[in-house]
């Protein structure tokens, strides 16, 4: 298998290939053990990032859109692959994280930022064609911006030696969080088991509501139909007992062992929705740490 020769050399040589060192097998575990509730991202992106460090020269570099409410596991997820590809996990110097917010705040100055923007991810690309760059926030970036990055994410890329096909590049956002939400809901008022859901329901969806969204990113860009996107992941809403699940791991974290009268106090604590029949957690995950502390 040439991919374990290439894998050898590496670990002989760190500065090879930017200490990538991808664990596939790794990252299985670890999101089967750690991340509840999906089964979509489970498969997707395992999936999708075993067959891309298994081509030894890909023709066109690994393009996910991760799409779900807030709390459910993105950014997570996005540092569980990073952890599971590099050596040095998210510390490497290699994976680039990008928020609108932070990188880009005022609308007047679009040009330079997209001249920028060009010249970091190229900059980035030369150091390194192993490069990984996270864009968060992408409901919030100016739609205008995405045509720079847009053909860093076709095949047309090598260049002076460098190949940029061997990059890759995750985009996070809100969108399409509702459609996600609803048919989640939808397989829960039938009683079918969540785990049914397939992509086949939500693929399409969220990327109609990704592209009726004026402020997305990837609004008006043609990334979507360009087929610039490798893989649209949905995370599905979580449940109650999947937050129990994050309250248990918060405990073992800090070394407590585990409260079944703690856990339903930072369940009582949290806002569900629909508002009536409280089916899913509206902040999935994301205030438990604070929580778990607040009531231990
Ligand atoms: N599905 C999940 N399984 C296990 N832990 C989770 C899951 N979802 C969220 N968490 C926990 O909650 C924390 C916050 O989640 P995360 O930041 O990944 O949410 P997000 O989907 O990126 O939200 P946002 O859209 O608001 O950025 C994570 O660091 C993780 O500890």
């Amino acid at each position: 298998n040439p991919w374990e020769i290439s894998t050898l050399h590496c670990r002989l040589y760190d500065f090879c290939e930017c200490g990538f060192q991808p664990d596939v097998k790794g990252l299985e575990c670890d999101f089967a053990r750690n991340v509840y509730g999906q089964h979509l991202a489970q498969e997707l992106v395992v999936n999708a990032a075993k067959r891309f460090v298994e081509t030894e020269s890909p023709k066109k570099p690994l393009v996910l859109s991760f799409h779900g409410w807030s709390g459910t596991g993105k950014t997570f997820v996005s540092s569980l692959l990073i952890k599971h590809l590099y050596k040095d996990g998210t510390r490497s110097p290699y994976v680039h994280h990008f928020s609108p917010i932070l990188h880009f705040t005022h609308a007047q100055k679009v040009e330079e930022y997209k001249e920028d923007l060009k010249q970091w991810i190229q900059g980035n690309l030369t150091a390194c064609g192993r490069s990984i760059f996270v864009f968060e926030e992408m409901d919030k970036m100016h739609p205008g911006i995405i045509n720079v990055i847009a053909p860093f994410l076709g095949p047309s890329w090598v260049v002076y030696g460098s190949n940029y096909r061997k990059a890759i590049f995750i985009f996070i956002s809100n969108a399409g969080g509702d459609v996600i939400n609803q048919v989640a809901l939808d397989f829960w008022r039938e009683r079918k088991d969540r785990e049914e859901i397939q992509l086949s329901d939500l693929g399409a969806a969220i990327s109609d509501a990704v592209m009726a969204t004026a402020e997305h990113g990837f609004w008006q860009s043609q990334i979507l139909n360009q087929s610039l996107v490798d893989v649209i992941v949905p995370f599905l809403p979580l449940r109650p007992n999947h937050v129990r699940q994050c309250i248990r791991n918060e405990l073992e974290l800090q070394g407590i062992q585990y409260k079944d009268d703690l856990a339903r106090s930072v369940l009582e604590s949290l806002v569900y929705f629909p508002e009536d029949e409280r089916v899913f957690s509206s902040t999935g995950c994301k205030t438990v740490a604070s929580r778990v502390n607040y009531f231990l």
